[in-house]
C-alpha cells in the first residue's frame, strides 16, 4: 500500500557572508514548506554562508558563524517536525568539508560531507575543502559545545551514510556528484534509496539547464524513485548568477520546477529560458551595491546597445515581478529611485529613473551612430545625453604639445602608426573619464541622491584579440556582455528586437562595427572593426571557442580550422589567420588583468582572473609552435609549397558539456 509523502526544495538568493539575511532566506523557505505539509525541506549548497565565500572559507569565523547560524535554526519553532537538510562547511579531524547537516527536533541526525569535488570551470572547491574518500563509512563527529547544548548531543555520524526512516531511505548528493560518471546515486539505489536529494550551487552558463534537466531525468530513469534538486539563486557577490530552477523528478518524468530567471528571494517550486540571466544578475547587483542606478557610455554600435538593452529587460523583470506582488522587489526599487511612494508600472518610465545613457562624440563621430544611440535611448526610456568632447582631446593633446613641441598627426594626414593610435586612445580615454564624472555627479546636479554604476560594453572577441583602449569605457564598474561573443550578442538584440518592439535596433545591427575614432572621409565612416582586426567577428567565434572550450594551442587550432574552413580558405591562409589571431592575443593578453568584472554566461569566456587562467607575459612570436603551423602546410626551407595531409587531432576532448 503507498503513502504519501510531501517534500520540499528550494532556490534561494544566498549572498556570500551575509549570515542574516541567509539565515532569514532559509527559515522562510521552511515555513513556506510546512505550509504545504512537507516533512522534509531540502536547500542549497552552502546556504548557511552562500556558496561563493571563495577564500573566505579559509576563515574560522566563517565555520564559526556558520555553526552559529546552524544553532538558531535548531532552537527555531519554525524547524520542528520537518527534517532539514542544510549546507554548511565543517572541519573535522582538521579538514575542511563541503557538508549537508540533516536535522529534526532539535536532533541532528547525520553530517553527510561531499565525496566530489567541482574544480573545473568557475568551481574551485579542492582549494579550500577536501573530498570524503571512506565510501560507505562512517565516524563520530564530536560537536561544538554550543551545538551540544541544544541538542543534548555529543557526538553525531559524519560520512558517507543514509537515512533510513519507517517508511522509506533517503540519500543525499551535493552538487557536483550529479555530474559524475560515478554518482553515488546510482549504489544508493542499488541499496534502496527512494529519495535522492541534491543540494546544489550550479551557476548559469547557456544550454546548461537543459544539461541539468537531463541529468536529473535519467537519475531516476534506471532504478527509480524520487530525485529532489536544490539550487542557490540569483548574484551572491561576484561574476556568476546561479539560475535556481530547483525541480523534483519522479521515476525520470519532472513533476515539480521552479524558475529559472525571476527575482524571487525564495522560490518553493516553468522554465523560462532566453537571455535574461544578465539582467537578473545586474538587478541582485545594483540592489546589493547600494547604488542609485546605472550609466552608460551609448555609441550607438551593437555592444553598448547589447548593454542598453539588457537594462531594459531587467526593467520589464522588474515591473513584472511587482505587478505579481513580490513586496521584496518593491522594497528594493523604491529605495534604489529614494522614493518610498514609488511603484514602477512601465519599463520605460522605471529606465527614466534608473537608467543614463550617454553619447559622446568627436569630430569623428558620425551623425549615423548619434542618431542610433538617440533613437535606442528613446525606445528604452533612459535619461540621455549627447556632448561632445573635442574640447577636452584639443585640451590633453596641448598640453603634450606644449612639453614635447609636438602635435601628432592621424595617418589620413601623414601620421605615423604610433601617432595614429594615441590620437585613437586618448579620445577613448577621456570618454571613460567624463563617464566616471557624470556618473559620480549626475544625480547630484540633479538634486537627486546616490551615484551611479559605469556599465561596461567589451565583449569576447575584443578582449581576445586586444582591439580596445586599456582603460577607455571598457574600463567600467561592471560588464554584463563582457562574456558574451559579438555574433551571440546580434542575436540578442534580434531577440529584444522581435521581445521589446526595440525597432531601433534594426539599423543598428545593419550597421558595420566601427570604433569611429579615425577621421571621417567625406563625411562617411573610414575605419572599421573588421579590417582593423584582420579577421571577422565570425571567425573570431569559432576562433573564440576552439581555444579555451576545444583548448587548442596555434597548433590543434590550425589543423581543425583547415577542415572546417576548407570551401572558404587555402592552408596559407588558414595558418595566417591562426598566427594572426595567436600574435594579437598573446600581444594583448595583459588587457585582462584590468578587464573590469563582468558576468559569466559562456564556456568560451576569456575573463582572466577567475574563468581563463594564463600568463600576461608571452613571447608572441611563438616560434615552435607556428612552425609546427608551417610544417603541416609544407612549407619547406627550401621555399616550396607542397600540401600533405591535415590529421584531424585526437586530442579532442572538450569540456562543452562539463557545468
Ligand atoms: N606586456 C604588457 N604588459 C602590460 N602592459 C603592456 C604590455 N604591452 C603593452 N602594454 C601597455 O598597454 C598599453 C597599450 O594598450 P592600449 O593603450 O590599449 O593601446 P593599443 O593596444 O596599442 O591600441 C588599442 C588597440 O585597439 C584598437 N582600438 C583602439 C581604439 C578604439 C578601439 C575600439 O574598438 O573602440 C579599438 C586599435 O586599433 C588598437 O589595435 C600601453 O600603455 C602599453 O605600455
Ligand atoms: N561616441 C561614443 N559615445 C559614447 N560612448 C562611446 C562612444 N564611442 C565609444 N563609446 C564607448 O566605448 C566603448 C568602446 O568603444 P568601441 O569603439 O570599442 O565600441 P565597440 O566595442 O565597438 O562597441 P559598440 O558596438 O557599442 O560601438 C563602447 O562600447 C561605448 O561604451
Ligand atoms: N557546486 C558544484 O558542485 C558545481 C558543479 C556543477 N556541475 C554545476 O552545476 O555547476
Amino acid at each position: 500500500m503507498g503513502r504519501k509523502v510531501i517534500l520540499a526544495t528550494c532556490s534561494l538568493n544566498q549572498w556570500a557572508l551575509d549570515f542574516d539575511g541567509n539565515l532569514e532566506r532559509i527559515l522562510r523557505s521552511i515555513e513556506k514548506a510546512k505550509s504545504v505539509g512537507a516533512k522534509y525541506r531540502l536547500g542549497p549548497e552552502l546556504e548557511i554562508c552562500g556558496y561563493g565565500c571563495a577564500d573566505h572559507f579559509y576563515e574560522s569565523d566563517t565555520l564559526l558563524h556558520c555553526f552559529q547560524v546552524l544553532r538558531k535554526l535548531l532552537e527555531s519553532p519554525v524547524t520542528q517536525d520537518i527534517i532539514c537538510d542544510v549546507g554548511m562547511p565543517i572541519m573535522h579531524h582538521n579538514v575542511r568539508y563541503n557538508c549537508r547537516v540533516m536535522f529534526l527536533n532539535r536532533k541532528i541526525l547525520l553530517i553527510r560531507p561531499k565525496m566530489l569535488l567541482a574544480n573545473y570551470g568557475n568551481n574551485r572547491e579542492f582549494r579550500w575543502f577536501s573530498p570524503w574518500n571512506k565510501l560507505r563509512h562512517v565516524e563520530e563527529y564530536f560537536l561544538p559545545r554550543m551545538i551540544q547544548d541544544v541538542t543534548g548531543e555529543d557526538t553525531v555520524p559524519f560520512g558517507d551514510c543514509v537515512l533510513s526512516t519507517k517508511d522509506t531511505c533517503i540519500g543525499s548528493e551535493i552538487c557536483a556528484e550529479l555530474w559524475n560518471s560515478r554518482s553515488p546515486h546510482v549504489d544508493m539505489g542499488l541499496d534502496g534509496v527512494e529519495i535522492f536529494t541534491n543540494s546544489s550551487a550550479s551557476y548559469h552558463e547557456l544550454r546548461k539547464a537543459d544539461h541539468r534537466v537531463n541529468l536529473v531525468k535519467s537519475a531516476t530513469t534506471k532504478s527509480g524513485g524520487i530525485y529532489m534538486f536544490a539550487n542557490q539563486k540569483g548574484c551572491d557577490g561576484d561574476r556568476l548568477y546561479y539560475d535556481g530552477c530547483a525541480m523534483v523528478a519522479i521515476n525520470g518524468d519532472i513533476v515539480a520546477q521552479g524558475t529559472q530567471f525571476s527575482l524571487d528571494e525564495v522560490v518553493r517550486t516553468s522554465l523560462t529560458a532566453s537571455h535574461l540571466g544578465p539582467a537578473c544578475w545586474l538587478w541582485d547587483y545594483l540592489r546589493r551595491s547600494g547604488q542609485a542606478g546605472f550609466l552608460l557610455p551609448l555609441s550607438g554600435g551593437v555592444d553598448s546597445s547589447s548593454t542598453a538593452c539588457i537594462v531594459y529587460s531587467m526593467c520589464v523583470l522588474v515591473c513584472q515581478a511587482v505587478r505579481d506582488g513580490n513586496s521584496q522587489v518593491l522594497e528594493d526599487v523604491q529605495r534604489v529611485v529614494s522614493d518610498v511612494s514609488y511603484t514602477p508600472v512601465d519599463p520605460r518610465e522605471l529606465c527614466g529613473r534608473v537608467f543614463t545613457t550617454c553619447y559622446m562624440a568627436s569630430e569623428n563621430s558620425s551623425e549615423g551612430t548619434r542618431n542610433r544611440a538617440r533613437d535606442l535611448a528613446a525606445q528604452v526610456g533612459s535619461s540621455h545625453m549627447s556632448l561632445n568632447i573635442d574640447i577636452a582631446v584639443k585640451a590633453m593633446l596641448g598640453i603634450f604639445s606644449m612639453v614635447t613641441g609636438k602635435w601628432p598627426q592621424f595617418s589620413a594626414n601623414g601620421g605615423s602608426t604610433r601617432e595614429n593610435l594615441a590620437l585613437q586612445n586618448v579620445q577613448a580615454r577621456i570618454r571613460m573619464i567624463l563617464a566616471y564624472l557624470f556618473a559620480q555627479l549626475n544625480q547630484w546636479a540633479l538634486g537627486k541622491p546616490g551615484g551611479l554604476l559605469v556599465l561596461g560594453s567589451a565583449n569576447v572577441d575584443e578582449s581576445l584579440t586586444g582591439y580596445f583602449t586599456k582603460y577607455d569605457c571598457s574600463s567600467a564598474d561592471i560588464n554584463p556582455i563582457g562574456g558574451i561573443s559579438k555574433t551571440d550578442l546580434k542575436s540578442f538584440l534580434q531577440y529584444c528586437a522581435e521581445q521589446f518592439q526595440l525597432t531601433a535596433l534594426k539599423s543598428i545591427m545593419a550597421a558595420p562595427p566601427t570604433a569611429e575614432l579615425e577621421p571621417l572621409a567625406d563625411g562617411q565612416v573610414s575605419q572599421t572593426d573588421e579590417s582593423d582586426m584582420g579577421m571577422t567577428y565570425s571567425e573570431l567565434s569559432v576562433i573564440g571557442r576552439l581555444r579555451k572550450i576545444s583548448k587548442c594551442g596555434p597548433y590543434s587550432m590550425f589543423c581543425k580550422l583547415i577542415h572546417t574552413w576548407r570551401e572558404a580558405l587555402s592552408p596559407l591562409q588558414v595558418a595566417a589567420k591562426v598566427k594572426h589571431f595567436f600574435k594579437m592575443y598573446s600581444v594583448n593578453r595583459h588587457k585582462m588583468t584590468t578587464v573590469t568584472p563582468s558576468y559569466h554566461a559562456e564556456s568560451y569566456g576569456p575573463d582572466d582572473n577567475r574563468f581563463d587562467l594564463r600568463p600576461f607575459l608571452y613571447n608572441t612570436r611563438w616560434s615552435w609552435q607556428f612552425r609546427a603551423i608551417d610544417d603541416q602546410v609544407g612549407i619547406q626551407h627550401r621555399g616550396h609549397i607542397l600540401i600533405f595531409h591535415f590529421p584531424q587531432p585526437a586530442w579532442e576532448f572538450s569540456d562543452e558539456a562539463r557545468p
